[in-house]
C-alpha cells in the first residue's frame, strides 16, 4: 500500500471506467474517501448495494464538495453540463479530469466552465471492455494499459504530476499528448474500428434471412470479436463520433479508398495485388510484436520465434 495521492476523490458517472478506477485505486490505496455521483437513481443504488465509492451522494454538488480530485466519467456528450453544474462547488486548489474517448471536444466544452485556481487536466484511459455500468469495472482494467494526458499548454507542471501518479498507481503506462494528435490517433485506432464493427454486424443482420442463424452458430474468431465490439454502449459510441467528427471522417475517407482499390483487386483478380497487400500487413503486425509493444498477444511468443 502507498500513502493517497489524493484525500478525497470524487467519480461524477459510475459506469465501466469510474467503478473500474474505484477499485484500481482501493487496491493500491491511492485515494482517502471516494464520493460517487450517477444521474439515476437506480445506479447510484446499485452502486450503494456492490460498495462501489465510500460514499455515494444524491447530487454531483454533494459529490465534489472538498474533492482534491473530480473525476468526469459520463459520455462525452454529458461532460459539459456536468462541469457546469459542478463548477461553483469545485474546491479552490482541486484537479479535475475526465475519461473521455475524445479530447478536443471535451476541452472546448468543459474548459471554459473550470473556475480560476482549478486545475483542468483532460485524461483518457486506452482500456476498456463492451460493457457498461456500476457493476461492469474491475480493478485489473488499467494494468499495463496506456493512459494519456493531454494537459493544456499552460497547466501547472505539478497537478499533471500527480494525476499521472495516481494513473501510474492503478498500473496504468502514462504519456501525454496534444488534443488534436490525440483525437486523430485514437480516429485511426479506435473510433473507426468501431464504426467498421458496427457495420459489419449490420451487414450481416441485413443477410440474416438468407443465412439463418448460421452468421452466429459458424462465427469465425473475427466476426466473433466485431460482434462483441458493436455490443458497445450506443450513447458512448454517438457521442464519440459527433466530437471526433473531423478526424474520422478523414480516416473513413482513406479507409473507403483502400477498401475500392482491394474490391477492384478482388473484381480483376488481381491476386498479385492481394498478395502484396496482406504481406504487408502482416509485416506491421509482426513489427508491432517484435517491438514489445502487445506482449499481450497470444502470438507473442510464436512470431518471437520466427514461426
Ligand atoms: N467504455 C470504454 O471502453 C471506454 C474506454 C475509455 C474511455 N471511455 C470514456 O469514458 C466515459 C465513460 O464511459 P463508460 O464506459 O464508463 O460509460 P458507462 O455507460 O459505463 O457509464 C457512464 C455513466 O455516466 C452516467 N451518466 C450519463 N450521463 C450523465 C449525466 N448527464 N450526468 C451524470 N451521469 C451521467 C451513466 O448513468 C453511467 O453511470 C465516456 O466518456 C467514454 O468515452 C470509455
Ligand atoms: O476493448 C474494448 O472493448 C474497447 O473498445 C476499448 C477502447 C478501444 O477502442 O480500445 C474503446 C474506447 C476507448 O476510448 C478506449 C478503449
Amino acid at each position: 500500500m502507498t500513502a493517497p495521492i489524493y484525500d478525497r476523490v470524487a467519480l461524477i458517472g459510475l459506469g465501466l471506467i469510474a467503478s473500474s478506477m474505484f477499485w484500481a485505486m482501493k487496491r493500491a490505496g491511492l485515494a482517502g474517501e471516494v464520493t460517487g455521483y450517477a444521474r439515476s437513481a437506480e445506479t447510484r443504488d446499485t452502486a450503494r448495494r456492490i460498495g462501489l465509492c465510500d460514499r455515494v451522494c444524491d447530487s454531483a454538488s454533494e459529490a465534489v464538495a472538498d474533492a482534491d480530485l473530480v473525476v468526469l466519467a459520463v459520455p462525452v456528450g454529458a461532460m459539459a453540463a456536468v462541469a457546469a453544474e459542478i463548477a461553483p462547488h469545485l474546491k479552490p486548489g482541486a484537479t479535475v479530469t475526465d475519461v473521455g474517448s475524445v479530447k478536443q471536444s471535451v476541452i472546448d466544452s468543459v474548459g471554459p466552465h473550470i473556475p480560476e485556481g482549478v486545475f483542468f487536466v483532460p485524461g483518457h484511459p486506452l482500456a476498456g471492455t463492451e460493457h457498461s455500468g456500476p457493476e461492469s469495472g474491475f480493478a485489473e482494467l488499467f494494468d499495463n494499459r496506456w493512459t494519456l494526458l493531454v494537459p493544456l499548454p499552460d497547466t501547472a507542471p505539478e497537478p499533471v504530476a500527480r494525476l499521472r501518479g495516481l494513473w501510474e498507481g492503478m498500473g496504468a503506462h502514462v504519456d501525454e499528448m496534444d488534443p488534436a494528435h490525440h483525437d486523430l490517433v485514437l480516429a485511426v485506432t479506435s473510433h473507426t474500428p468501431h464504426l467498421i464493427a458496427y457495420t459489419m454486424v449490420g451487414v450481416a443482420d441485413d443477410l440474416r434471412r438468407v443465412t439463418d442463424s448460421e452468421v452466429i452458430k459458424y462465427s469465425a474468431a473475427g466476426f466473433r470479436d466485431f460482434t462483441r465490439i458493436a455490443a458497445s454502449d450506443p450513447t458512448m459510441w454517438r457521442d464519440v463520433f459527433l466530437t471526433n467528427k473531423a478526424a474520422t471522417l478523414e480516416i473513413l475517407g482513406r479507409f473507403t479508398e483502400e477498401l475500392f482499390a482491394l474490391q477492384r483487386a478482388i473484381r480483376t483478380g488481381d491476386g498479385d495485388q492481394l498478395f502484396d497487400y496482406f504481406t504487408h500487413t502482416r509485416a506491421i503486425r509482426r513489427g508491432i510484436i517484435e517491438a514489445g509493444q502487445d506482449t499481450d498477444a497470444p502470438d507473442f511468443g510464436r512470431v518471437k520465434a520466427g514461426s
